[in-house]
């Protein structure tokens, strides 16, 4: 097959469109009773600009997104795309679904407001389990709904069962193929870094952002342009470690990334129980996104506070964002 678009338009694209700096994931903010919440969304923006984080992706794993309801996802789409953009703050939507219409619909959307939102991410379906083949066209179908708007692939293999360590056939696939005129790369949640590897070695100018806090350091020194991360948003870690790496002080960054390490070691007991322990630690450093939707659950009042005390006895929690040395863009 042929691509279906000339190779320098495309590198010009994802040379212009590249993300270089840290993109938060954040919460879906839900009441008391379970509905979505868009009225906490222009306290969320303020809260993300304290951090000098300039980049959001909504509706991701953090945000629930294959729990909520496609007309949810839009009201949230919605709601981002007005109170981000006048704090400087670019909106990437995740779009993924588990219907190729819905991801289709949610595209065209994404694309329909005003420019206000810069890119979308899209995950694999994960009932019915794609061939790479049938992935790199389920991806095509969808990135062709909003052609103008850059498109990431998420890879999250733990959470999708998808490609395991083979996320770089598909970006070879698409490579070769040129049907994805608008795939950026690849948003990598995983912590295989022989597969992120090959990826960076695939064409060239792909844009690579690592999901897993926890190695992100070691996934920039490999090449990654950005690392998208939940703890950026309530522990000072991941941080101050893009901050001294930026500024060259790897030892510092070195010793950042460990204490991020080390809070996400935190995380896997209470995640084995439908535990959604991240969404629980907004509370304590003043952005209550409400409860989590089943089959979600949240931490009780009794965990999360016996929690915050070890997380805040080992420095690995926001007092207060002032005091971070992360207060520069990271
Ligand atoms: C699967 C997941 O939640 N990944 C997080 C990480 O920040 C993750 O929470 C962190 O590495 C702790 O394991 C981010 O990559 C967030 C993310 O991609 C999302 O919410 O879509």
């Amino acid at each position: 097959d042929q691509p279906v678009f000339p190779r320098g338009k495309v590198e010009a694209f994802r040379e212009a469109n590249k993300i270089t700096s840290t993109m938060i994931a954040v919460y879906t903010p839900l009441t008391q009773d379970g509905t979505l919440d868009v009225t906490n969304i222009p306290a969320y923006a303020k809260f993300v600009a304290a951090r000098n984080i300039t980049n959001v992706l909504p509706a991701g794993s953090n945000g629930e997104s294959l729990s909520l309801s496609v007309n949810e996802r839009k009201a949230l789409a919605e709601a981002w795309a007005a109170a981000a953009p006048p704090l400087g703050i670019k909106v990437y939507m995740h779009i993924g679904s588990e219907s190729l219409v819905e991801s289709q619909e949610l595209a065209a959307h994404a694309a329909s407001l005003n420019s206000s939102i810069a890119g979308l991410v899209c995950m694999a379906p994960v009932y019915f389990k794609p061939t790479v083949g049938t992935l790199h066209d389920f991806l095509a179908a969808v990135a062709s709904h909003a052609p103008q708007l850059p498109f990431w692939f998420y890879h999250f293999p733990d959470g999708t069962g998808v490609l395991p360590g083979q996320a770089h056939t598909l970006l070879e696939m698409a490579d070769k193929s040129g049907k994805i005129p608008n795939l950026m790369g690849i948003k990598f949640t995983d912590y295989n870094l022989m597969d992120f590897q090959l990826c960076l070695q695939v064409g060239s100018g792909y844009n690579m952002l690592f999901g897993r806090d926890e190695e992100a350091l070691a996934a920039l020194l490999l090449g990654a342009d950005a690392a998208v991360s939940s703890t950026v948003g309530y522990s000072p870690t991941l941080r101050d470690a893009i901050l001294l790496w930026n500024r060259g002080d790897r030892k510092g960054a070195v010793s950042a990334q460990m204490r991020n390490a080390k809070l996400c070691s935190f995380f896997a007991q209470y995640e084995s129980d439908a535990k959604n322990v991240q969404k629980s630690l907004m509370k304590v450093v003043g952005m209550d996104v409400g409860p989590s939707r089943l089959p979600k659950q949240d931490l009780s009042s009794a965990e999360l506070k016996s929690l915050q005390v070890k997380l805040s006895s080992l420095n690995l929690l926001d007092a207060d964002v002032r005091t971070s040395a992360a207060h520069s863009t990271v």
